[in-house]
């Protein structure tokens, strides 16, 4: 190692294309590779030949910068990979991955546009190479679906994307599998072509081994070893063999037996830098190297002489390259077309018709002993309009409404309550025998009403309270319908109808009006039970005159609302709820867009090729962020247009803020999915776990979650379990204000929580965008943004994805 001479330095080090000394990889126990030595001169064919599994696509990996080695030092064109000055990434290097590494809806001659868009190749460029490769070849009509070709048609189409650009040197990883002995010949001959007359270097790894005969060099591999590297015909000759397979059977053989190997063949002690005919280093070499694969060279960055000659962050050809993809893709897929668009409608509709609607035909077991008659009996007597003092549990009946509450009849209160236990009724009521004469005693003799009275005359209710939403319902039901009935009493016997109703400001002046004021003032939601106000009004107080009595029962039941500061006197559930299930949606929705993307690239060896190709991680980043933005526009309009337009759920706010507050959450659920996927290895991982962490995202964030991600039950277990911990810390079913504070400060935390609080705002308060509420929200989604996309290049930086 010591007489290294770094890049560019040494003589024979510059007529080397690749050279390699003293490699070291290991995936946590297993060695790949063993101390491992390669040189490839510039010009030249090499051959490298192993069984598989032996660590052949690693070292290529490693090569072309997309793995480090533990230890060991790999040179390309006069520079370590990923460094200033090296030839990867960037156009001077042609990679075919082992992989097909191709966008199947994409046809062969799109494919080659996108792969020489990002090499900077103009069209016309393009067109022309394409030409003289579908010839070479034989490829089929150029306009045809890379996934409608055969696997080995679709291995030289990779295979034409890696010569597209006429790179300096090429790495070509069993380009001739599942191609005929006829089409393998014209490729040798090409390549043996563009070696001697191009000055091209060609790395080719084969599993048909007497192919190899027409390489300049053969590195045969074995167990991560290189045991032996020689012209094809110096190696034959020099084992007495007539084909090269035997020659690598009598290396196995012998490698097998290391004295006897080392012993036997080992005759010329060679330096580190010349060609190594056998591995003669120690077994223990390779063992004190750094116990993790993810090593990685403080050095190593993606600077290379591409970036160097546009001077920029982001080059356009990739970026048009990569965004010309993104469109196409989806455009080419029509089940992620109605993903993407149709999911916000479906999910929206179901959520305005599934939830917050009153519930109905809730059935009430109803014991009348006051009439002891059913209903249809009850209607037969009772008409509306007539002012009588007859059958008053009857007409307070007659308001219970259809289709909401169902009147089921029973004979006892032990049956009706009978019937409450077994769920078959969500209440009873129940009314005296004399509730009507007792309610007409009580309203006559006021305060002189015994106990007795006010007892005969209550209606006595037992509710199943054991879903609190019905059982609020029905509570509010029963009162409302109280009201409507002394309303209708007082109108027919011409009494103005609105004292019932008896606002607060009409009895202001007998009822401490400062208390009432200070709760105006401090927007107080003030509901207030009149009592006694039989001596407040100025009338013939009378006992016997009817209308002075129905009027003093009427107003001793009602109770008044003043008119909201915001929102309606009668609240929706789905208006609460809303603002936070457009937050929740398009955030999963911006999730599941992108969770995917990088991994199914990354599976299919189409990242590997990207990144080779000089692509920056920002420029796949921006790429990504520039489709997802357009994408996610188009949602948002969707959902806002069916949540506010189609289903009426209230938005008092701007437009434009709530509009713009939707988009950015969107992309905040885009970063989050990004930064998801370049963390999970397996694509049904990343897909789990933005499943199910829908709501949770929020719980743990993405850091959290990435960093189980590798192992995929927990991954999916933890999203799981987290999903209702997060729905209740999300704001979004439940008011934060009913938690304990700690939970409030830690929910605020979250990347759902203030976009929620500020569309909510938006939406129901209809305040402007200087409201603290409002553009700490905003504030919130653009931080989790940066957060989420630094958290992804950093990571796409460290795994080198
Ligand atoms: N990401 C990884 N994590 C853990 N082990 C890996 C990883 N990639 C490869 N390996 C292991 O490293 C060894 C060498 O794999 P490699 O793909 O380099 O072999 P190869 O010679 O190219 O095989 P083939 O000819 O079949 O492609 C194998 O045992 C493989 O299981």
């Amino acid at each position: 190692m010591d007489s290294n001479p770094g890049p560019g330095g040494g003589g024979e080090e510059r007529l080397n294309a690749v050279s390699v000394r003293g490699a070291c990889k290991k995936y946590g126990v297993n060695i790949v590779l063993d101390n491992l030595n390669m040189t490839v001169k510039k010009g030249t064919i090499y051959g490298l030949l192993g069984a598989s599994g032996c660590g052949k696509t690693t070292l290529l990996t490693c090569i072309v910068g997309r793995r480090h080695l533990n230890t060991g030092e790999v040179l390309v064109l006069g520079g370590t990979p990923g460094t200033k000055g090296s030839g990867v990434p960037g156009r001077r290097v042609g990679y075919m991955p082992q992989e097909t590494a191709l966008y199947g809806e994409f046809t062969i001659q799109e494919t080659m546009m996108y792969f020489g868009w990002m090499f900077k190749m103009s069209t016309a460029d393009v067109k022309k190479r394409l030409d003289f490769l579908l010839k070479l070849l034989d490829l089929p009509y150029k306009h045809k679906l890379v996934n409608k070709l055969s696997g080995g048609q679709q291995r030289r189409v990779s295979f034409a994307a890696a010569l597209l650009h006429d790179p300096e040197l090429l790495i070509l990883d069993e380009p001739t599998v599942g191609v005929d002995p006829l089409l393998r010949q014209n490729i040798w001959e090409h390549l043996v072509d563009i070696a001697k007359s191009g000055n091209k270097t060609i790395i080719i790894t084969t599993h048909y081994i007497e192919e190899a005969r027409q390489a300049h060099m053969i590195g045969m591999m074995r167990s991560g070893r290189l045991l032996a590297e020689s012209p094809p015909d110096r190696l034959m000759a020099r084992f007495g063999c007539d084909t090269l397979e035997e020659v690598f059977l009598q290396l196995s053989l012998r490698q097998d037996s290391p004295i006897t190997t080392i012993d036997q063949l080992h005759s010329n002690k060679t330096n580190k830098y010349d060609p190594v005919y056998l591995v003669e280093e120690s077994e223990d070499m390779c063992q004190d190297y750094q116990e993790t694969s993810n090593y990685i060279d403080p050095k190593a960055h993606h600077d290379n002489v591409d970036k160097k000659e546009c001077c920029g962050l982001i080059s356009g050809g990739p970026l048009h390259a990569m965004l010309h993809k993104n469109f196409l893709r989806i455009w080419r897929n029509p089940g992620l077309m109605v993903f993407i668009f149709g999911l916000p409608v479906f999910q929206v509709i179901l959520f305005c018709l599934a939830v917050g609607r009153d519930p109905y035909g809730l059935k009430l077991a109803i014991v009348n002993h006051d009439m002891n008659f059913t209903l249809q009996e009850c209607s037969d007597i009772v008409s509306s309009g007539n002012c009588s003092f007859q059958a008053l549990s009857c007409h307070y009946l007659r308001h219970l409404k259809d289709p909401t509450i169902i009147k089921e009849f029973f004979p006892t209160q032990e049956s009706a309550n009978e019937a409450v236990r077994r769920g078959k009724a969500w209440g009873t009521l129940y009314f005296t025998e004399n509730f009507t004469d007792a309610m007409v005693a009580r309203i006559h003799l006021q305060e002189y009403t015994d106990e007795e009275t006010l007892d005969q005359s209550g209606i006595k209710v037992w509710l199943d309270m054991s879903n609190q939403q019905i059982g609020l319902m029905l509570m509010s039901d029963l009162r409302a319908s109280y009201q409507d009935f002394s309303r209708e009493l007082l109108s027919s016997c011409d009494i103005n109808p609105r004292l019932a109703e008896a606002p607060i400001r009409a009895v202001v002046g007998h009822l401490q009006p400062e208390n009432l004021d200070q709760a105006i003032t401090n927007k107080v939601l003030y509901s207030y039970i009149v009592e006694t106000t039989f001596k407040m009004l100025d009338r013939d107080s009378s006992p016997t005159s009817p209308p002075l009595a129905v009027q003093s029962f009427a107003i001793v039941t009602t109770y008044t609302i003043n008119n909201p500061v915001y929102g309606s006197r009668t609240p929706s559930f789905t208006d609460f709820t809303a603002p936070g299930v457009v937050v929740v949606l398009i955030f999963f929705l911006g999730v599941a867009l992108t969770v995917g993307t990088l991994i199914y690239e990354r599976r299919e060896g189409l990242l590997d090729r990207t990144i080779v190709a000089g692509v920056t991680p920002l420029e796949i980043m921006v790429s990504h962020v520039i489709t997802q933005f357009v994408l996610m526009s188009v949602q948002s309009v969707l959902l806002l247009t069916f949540t506010i337009y189609v289903f009426r759920v209230e938005c008092e706010g701007s437009m434009f803020w709530v509009a713009a507050l939707t988009v950015l959450q969107g992309m905040s659920g885009m970063c989050f999915g990004f930064a998801i996927s370049t963390f999970c290895e397996i694509e049904s991982t990343a897909f789990q776990m933005a499943m199910g962490s829908f709501y949770p995202a929020l719980l743990l964030s993405g850091f959290a979650i990435s960093t189980f991600c590798e192992i995929e039950s927990t991954a999916f277990q933890m999203a799981m379990g987290s999903f209702y911990p997060a729905l209740l810390l999300s704001g979004t079913i439940w008011p934060l204000e009913g938690m304990h504070v700690a939970l409030q400060y830690f929910s605020k935390c979250l990347p759902l929580t203030l976009p929620t609080t500020a569309l909510r705002c938006l939406m129901a308060r209809g305040w402007s965008i200087w409201e603290s509420d409002i553009y700490l929200g905003f504030v919130a989604c653009i931080i989790w943004i940066l957060l989420f996309v630094a958290l992804s290049i950093l990571v796409m930086k460290i795994k080198k994805l």
